[in-house]
């Protein structure tokens, strides 16, 4: 059995995995993932009891039961960057034997659900409401760098956003997109009522969404380009930054992955939510109801 080096998987003094300071003890096997740390404790709040809270950097996590079921939420950070670690250290505690260094013979499966937030392109994506994420282009490099399954509708997705973006912006501008669809057994279970949707996973915030304030954008008409998008009578809906990776990487190592997003814009109408905080609670309690099903 391959024993994995201590600089590929760094353990900590006390055997806990490097960023997130966790043991595998430490995990549920269904797992919230939160962008935003403070949004860590928003969630844990509906728990009825929370045996653990862990934390380092950006990586918050809270770990108790709900109705009985375990639960975990860690907190992601921005950005993809962040998602490879995560997904990768949160691999480590269920799959690899952490004394031995060696690959688990038996590999668990868990259950990732993103509650972030996002802003819609699509005139009609409500501010306030709550997408799911069908699938998700990466236009950030992540799942450049992994061996993973793509069927081949999701490489025709994938070329067909890729060849509209060189068009507009030219071969050399460096936006590779991937695509990667949501576990499908997630999404059937826990998605229906809600408008679903292919998400963008930005490699920024600002020009990479479209955005322009101060520092000149090179991507005009971006939101423009990803509206009009259209693939087999499906559209882009929504702009975040994590998604496609979570996916990506779920799929890569053999977990089940679904995304949420709070929609806070609309980048159509110019239109912010006047009360975030009070809609992300709402959609918390709302989410958290339907993960209890599973
Ligand atoms: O609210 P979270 O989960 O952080 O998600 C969104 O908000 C952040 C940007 O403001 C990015 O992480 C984006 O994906
Ligand atoms: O427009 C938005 C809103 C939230 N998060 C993003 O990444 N983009």
């Amino acid at each position: 059995m391959n024993s994995i080096s201590p600089t590929d998987l760094i353990l900590n003094e006390d055997g806990s995995v490097y960023h997130l300071n966790l043991l595998p003890q430490d995990v549920a096997d269904t797992i919230i993932t939160v962008g935003d740390p403070d949004r860590v404790p928003a969630v844990s709040r509906h728990f009825d009891t929370i045996e653990l809270k862990k934390g380092k950097r950006e990586f918050i996590t809270h770990t108790g039961t709900m109705r009985g079921k375990r639960l975990t939420v860690v907190s992601t950070g921005i950005g993809t960057d962040n998602i490879d670690i995560v997904l990768n250290e949160l691999d480590a505690l269920v799959n690899i034997d952490l004394n031995t260094r060696s690959v688990k013979p038996s590999l668990q499966s868990l259950n990732i659900i993103r509650i972030g937030t996002s802003g819609g392109v699509q005139p009609e994506v409500e501010v306030d409401s709550i997408l799911v994420s069908s699938a998700a282009f990466g236009l950030d490099p992540l799942m450049h760098y992994y061996k993973y399954d793509a069927t081949e509708e999701e490489s025709k997705f994938r070329y067909a956003l890729a060849d509209i973006l060189h068009a507009a912006y030219g071969d050399d501008h460096g936006i590779h997109p991937y695509y990667v669809s949501a576990g499908q057994s997630l999404l059937q279970k826990l998605g229906g009522g809600l408008t679903q949707g292919i998400t963008i996973t930005a490699p920024g915030f600002y020009a990479p969404q479209g955005r322009q304030v101060r520092a000149e954008a090179n991507t005009a008409g971006f939101v423009d380009r990803v509206q009009s998008f259209e693939h087999q009578g499906h559209r882009i809906t929504n702009l975040e930054m994590e998604t496609a990776g979570i996916y990506g990487m779920a799929r890569a190592l053999g977990h089940q992955a679904l995304s949420f997003n709070v929609i806070l814009a609309n980048r159509a109408t110019n239109v912010f939510s006047n009360r975030p905080g009070e809609i992300m609670d709402n959609a918390i309690i709302s989410i958290l109801e339907r993960i209890l099903t599973l």
